[in-house]
């Protein structure tokens, strides 16, 4: 049974196995950058951390710990100096439909509309069309976009936007759905709007995610863990586990678990600032 015909049935995806093997698994990751004057820049070293199946990842941390570097190299779109990125235990090797990314900028297809932007993948695939209509109807309607579906991405605001790429990542049906600083250019009404979509859509569709953000409230609203980076070199400092209920709205940022996870973060990050200076 397909995941559209799962979700279709139930309402929700079927429960994680509690022995199966960690969707993501990051071994050992070093990444080295040549400086101009000749020298090297560490940017990851011997970063290690697994991310079980269905579980919403966050990674926040310091501008420049290496966050961005550890998606593209999850993507396939850079390789690690040292260590090994494993996804479903296949280990990475290059880009691939089984990772799909959403971006801070949007990298939608300018000629394309709504509905074959969040098509594309599955034509290239070569889905029968009545298979590919209703996976993209049913994406249509989780983005809420239906009204939009012939506009071209001009036509439409930042935060419909990512909720195309949204829409077309999840359409492919990834593995593995990574995202980086994907509301990090919109207003913060709209990125409130966006969060809150993102929640509902996940709670659907159950993806494995690696989420980035620089905003903590964020984090902490979205995760089921949150993974604290420290810079210079860039490192995993601490895993945390999120101690609040789902299903979540807004509202939760209000709870004193909240609040005291937030303060907790604050002081990992601050340590960090510290170190450095
Ligand atoms: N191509 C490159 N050549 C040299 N150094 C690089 C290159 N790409 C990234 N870096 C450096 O590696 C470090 C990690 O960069 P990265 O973009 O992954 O950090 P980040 O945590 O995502 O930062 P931010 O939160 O500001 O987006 C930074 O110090 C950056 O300057």
């Amino acid at each position: 049974m397909g995941a559209l015909a799962m979700m279709k049935q139930d309402g929700v995806a079927a429960q994680p196995h509690p022995t199966a093997a960690p969707r993501l698994r990051v071994e050992e990751v070093s990444l080295r950058y040549r400086t101009p004057d000749g020298g090297v820049f560490s940017a990851l070293d011997k970063v290690s951390f697994e991310v079980p199946d269905q579980q919403f990842a966050v990674i926040v941390g310091p501008s420049g710990c290496g966050k961005s570097s550890l998606l593209y190299l999850t993507a396939g779109l850079a390789e690690p100096s040292d260590g090994a990125i494993f996804v479903g235990g296949q280990k990475v090797e290059g880009p691939g439909a089984d990772r799909g990314m959403v971006f801070q900028s949007y990298t939608l297809f300018p000629w394309l509309t709504v509905r074959e932007n969040i098509e594309f993948g599955l034509k290239r695939r070569g889905m029968p069309a009545a298979e590919r209509k209703d996976i993209v109807e049913y994406y249509l309607n989780e983005v809420g976009l239906k009204a939009f579906a012939e506009n071209y991405p001009k036509q439409l605001s930042g935060g419909m936007m990512q909720r195309v790429a949204i829409a077309r990542a999840l359409a492919n049906d990834p593995q593995i759905l990574l995202m980086d600083e994907p509301f990090g250019a919109l207003d913060s009404q709209t990125r409130l709007q966006m969060q809150q979509l993102l929640l509902r859509v996940w709670e659907h569709s159950k993806k494995t995610v690696v989420f980035v953000t620089h905003d903590i409230d964020e984090a902490i609203l979205l995760g089921d863990r949150v993974y604290v980076m420290g810079a210079r070199p860039g490192r995993i400092k601490q895993i945390l586990d999120v101690p609040i209920d789902r299903p979540r709205n807004l509202d939760v940022v209000m709870e004193p678990e909240f609040i005291r996870m937030k303060r907790q973060i604050l002081g990992l990050l601050h340590d960090d600032l510290h170190e450095a200076h």
